[in-house]
């Protein structure tokens, strides 16, 4: 099953120059992040998650990408979570041994990215590579996925989005034996309980995963901006209201009512609001 090659859905341009823990590819509207460390299961160490966010910002800031896809190279793991060979006693060590849970910032980064990110995964998506997975707005799965966490096996946990998240898609009798036990899952065991949104043969998986990246790309923006910042305000408390809010006073600065304010203001005169109606 491993052998079988996931088809290549576009013809994508190599953007990953400068990067070592990842490739980074764009084509048509739509950013491919890929840890690159199929070795150790993709698994991610300081730079690899500095790597995955400096590519997420650009993707966020380059207005011809629409959607963002996350994924791990060679078909075997998306992503296997922190790299234990590097793990310090106080966190990952990077080359000047400062020790980082800098994916916690990632999470955040792929919560707040204005744009849909998918992931699609191929093989493990285990501990932190789990929570990952479940950070993204959907998640494609290849037939051949295994999904788990592994915390409590290796003496660490995510007490943040890995518990709460986690338990807002699979109810918490599900989370809890997710974490407590340590079992793996397979795709159709993840679809049930709600962890992924499609399963498909591992060859598929891009093909598939970028059908759904064009549907994204063929609605408003700005609706599944707002839309998915209304979702994350649901579970995000202030953070979730301040992002949801952030949305409302964008669409006002782009309005003549909010315009005339400014107007006013540059103008030195008093501002105008008399012609804007108050609506029921
Ligand atoms: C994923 C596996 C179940 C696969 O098992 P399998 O038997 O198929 O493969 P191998 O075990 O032989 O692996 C092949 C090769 O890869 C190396 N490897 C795999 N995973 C890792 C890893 N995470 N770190 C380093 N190396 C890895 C493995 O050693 C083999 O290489 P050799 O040279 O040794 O042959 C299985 O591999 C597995 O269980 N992996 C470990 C999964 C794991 O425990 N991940 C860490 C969980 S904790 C975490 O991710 C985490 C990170 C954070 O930054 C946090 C921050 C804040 C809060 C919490 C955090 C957190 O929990």
């Amino acid at each position: 099953m491993n052998d079988v090659l996931i088809k290549p859905a576009l013809d994508w341009q190599d953007c990953s120059d400068g990067y070592e823990d990842i490739l980074y590819h764009k084509a048509e509207g739509i950013a491919r992040i890929m840890i690159n460390r199929p070795r150790v299961h993709n698994a991610f160490r300081p730079l690899t998650v500095m790597e995955m966010s400096k590519a997420l910002s650009d993707a966020r800031y380059d207005s011809e990408i629409g959607v963002i896809i996350l994924t791990g190279a060679g078909g075997k793991a998306f992503c296997s979570g922190g790299d234990q060979k590097v793990r310090g006693d106080s966190g990952y060590r990077d080359d000047q041994g400062v020790h980082h849970l800098n994916v916690l910032d990632l999470q955040r980064q792929i919560r707040t990215c204005p744009k849909p990110v998918v992931a699609m995964v191929a093989g493990y998506a285990i501990g932190g590579g789990h929570v990952l997975h479940m950070l993204c707005d959907l998640t494609i799965a290849a037939e051949n996925a295994v999904f788990g966490q592994t915390g409590p096996k290796v003496g660490s946990f995510d007490g943040g989005y890995g518990a709460s998240y986690m338990a807002r898609l699979v109810g918490q009798k599900k989370a809890r034996e997710i974490w407590f036990l340590c079992r793996q899952y397979d795709a159709q065991a993840a679809l049930d309980m709600g962890l992924v949104n499609t399963v498909v043969p591992l060859e598929q998986l891009e093909l598939e995963t970028v059908q759904w990246c064009r549907e994204m790309l063929q609605n408003s923006p700005m609706a599944l901006r707002c839309l998915k910042a209304a979702l994350n305000a649901d579970c995000d408390g202030q953070a979730g209201l301040q992002e949801l809010a952030g949305n409302a006073t964008m669409l006002f600065y782009m309005s003549e009512e909010g315009q005339e304010g400014r107007n006013a203001f540059v103008e030195k005169r008093a501002p105008d609001f008399s012609k804007f109606g108050r609506n029921p």
